[in-house]
């Protein structure tokens, strides 16, 4: 028989990352879904497909404290979504790393800068302690040689690696990444999911929004599809002709 002490020990183990009960998700007073169940696990990896506007990043919004949670109950890395305050959303972003289509980097600064602006305006300090994260990131993503390149001297790959790495600065426990393969060729994309599986597998949660059926194909994954204002997990693996079924 455990003692007290040990269940809650193992409760936290046992913790998700990010959950959401009968979800509603709005876009101002638009309903976008309802009814969204999800349960994230420590090394989760989640593909999130789905036609044009049928919601997916509304939901990635409503995880990042971006829009209010519209119904329902939600937690994302221990903080309340129903409960959420403007005031704890910069925390929670810290718990949070995001990944765009577009990058998103600054582009009048070097790979460098572009990283220590981000650790500086999150509280980090330190010049040694700056550079130390800043080495540490570029190695996990391959790209040491690059820190004082100029993002336009950098391929859209790499460029997309280089926003990857900014969003592990604060070591997440939850990467969200909205259609990151969306501006790169196929063997680029391949190479940015074989990094994000591989960062999944020592223990990151991501979920991924995209429309890269081609490549949720090619390296099968948990996939949840958004129709018809809600969500459901695809069932019995994905179909071979998954493109037309989305359609
Ligand atoms: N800022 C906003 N204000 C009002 N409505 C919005 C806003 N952003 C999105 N919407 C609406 O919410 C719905 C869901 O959009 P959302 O961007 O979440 O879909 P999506 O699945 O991510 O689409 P895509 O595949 O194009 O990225 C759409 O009807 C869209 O028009």
């Amino acid at each position: 028989m455990m003692d007290n002490g040990d269940l809650i020990l193992e409760n936290q183990a046992a913790r998700p990352v990010a959950w959401l009960r009968d979800a509603q998700i709005a876009q101002r007073d638009n309903l976008v879904l309802q009814g969204v169940e999800l349960v994230v696990w420590p090394g989760d990896f989640f593909y999130l497909v789905g036609r044009v506007g049928s919601g997916k990043t509304s939901l990635i919004e409503t995880l990042t404290g971006q829009i209010p949670l519209a119904g329902g109950e939600g937690e994302v890395c221990g903080y309340s979504l129903q409960n959420l305050t403007p005031s704890q959303i910069p925390y929670l972003r810290r718990h949070l790393g995001i990944v765009f289509q577009d990058f998103k980097l600054l582009t009048d600064r070097t790979v460098e800068k572009n990283l220590s602006f981000a650790l500086r305006a999150t509280g980090w300090k330190r010049k040694l302690d700056v550079e130390r994260r800043i080495h540490e990131v570029l190695e996990q993503v391959g790209l040491t040689t690059k820190a004082y390149k100029m993002p336009n001297q950098l391929s859209g790959g790499e460029q997309q690696r280089v926003a990857i790495a900014r969003a592990l600065l604060n070591d997440p426990a939850l990467l969200l990444a909205d259609e990151p393969t969306g501006n790169l060729d196929p063997e680029t994309s391949e190479g940015i999911l074989l990094l994000l599986r591989s960062l999944a597998e020592k223990g990151k949660s991501i979920i991924m929004a995209t429309h890269n059926y081609t490549i949720v194909n090619r390296f099968p994954a948990r996939t949840f599809r958004f129709h018809a204002g809600e969500v459901h997990e695809l069932e019995g693996g994905i179909p071979a002709d998954l493109a037309n079924f989305l359609v």
